[in-house]
């Protein structure tokens, strides 16, 4: 089936382990409506059949493995999602510059038809004291424009960052560079373990390109009416 590009910026995080589950929401959505994330849950679970069987209802999809290894494998495994035929793919910026343009090159062959190539900053979980914790002497805005900055530097088509930073990073690169923010709960959502948060009309206020949403919507009782609320509160 061909993909329909949804004219929303919500992408929904589909976290489960119950393929039923999954099932049951993704037969109520509509790939006008959002665009779908598979991580590293599902991915361990179902493997590369969960993104065509996504792709066959007509979705993109955005496979977050957050590839960080050495510059061979990650280029080979960035490839292997273009393969997929996936419409984004992330690895972790601080896996470094050489590792980062590696991951670009692989995708060369794929002209127009390879995946946008993005990198995760600093986790929407981490706050400034975790990065002490793991010997980051910068707090997390310094740190994601220190990496946002390396990231654009190797060519890559945007970053994951909180909403929080989108300004400074607005501010420091081009109007196409991609601002991609997890860590969006509507008001009066649980937070769980999202430190570095904004809400839907907020993060796109800001800056953001496309907005990540899990639990909200897929832990709703009713997710559609949930992705319908957010979608509306955008003018989507
Ligand atoms: O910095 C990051 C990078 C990725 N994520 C992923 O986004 C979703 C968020 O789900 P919620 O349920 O809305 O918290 C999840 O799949 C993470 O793996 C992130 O949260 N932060």
């Amino acid at each position: 089936m061909s993909q329909t590009t949804p004219i929303s910026p919500v992408i929904i995080a589909l976290d489960f382990a119950v393929r039923a589950e999954l099932d049951a929401l993704v037969d109520q959505l509509d790939p006008s409506q959002c665009r779908l994330k598979v991580g590293k849950e599902l991915f361990t679970l179902f493997g590369p059949e969960i993104v065509k069987a996504l792709q066959q209802r007509g979705f993109e999809v955005f496979l977050d493995l957050k590839f960080h290894d050495i510059p061979n494998t990650t280029a080979a495994a960035v490839a292997a999602a273009a393969e997929l035929g996936v419409w984004m793919v992330n690895v972790h910026a601080s896996g470094g510059a050489k590792m980062m343009s590696a991951a670009k090159s692989a995708l060369l062959p794929y002209g127009k038809d390879a995946p946008l190539l993005i990198a995760v900053t600093v986790l929407t979980s981490m706050h400034s004291d975790d990065l002490v914790a793991i010997g980051v002497n910068a707090d997390a805005p310094s740190q994601v424009s220190r990496l946002a900055a390396l990231t654009a530097d190797c060519g890559l088509d945007g970053v994951v960052c909180s909403a929080q930073e989108t300004p400074i990073l607005r501010a420091q690169n081009p109007e196409e560079f991609l601002l991609v923010t997890p860590g969006i709960r509507p008001v009066g959502s649980a937070l769980g373990d999202q430190q570095r948060v904004a809400t839907p009309v907020d993060a796109m206020a800001m800056g953001s390109n496309y907005l990540v949403i899990g639990r909200p919507v897929t832990r709703s009782s009713d997710p559609l009416a949930a992705l319908k609320e957010i979608n509306q509160s955008l003018g989507c």
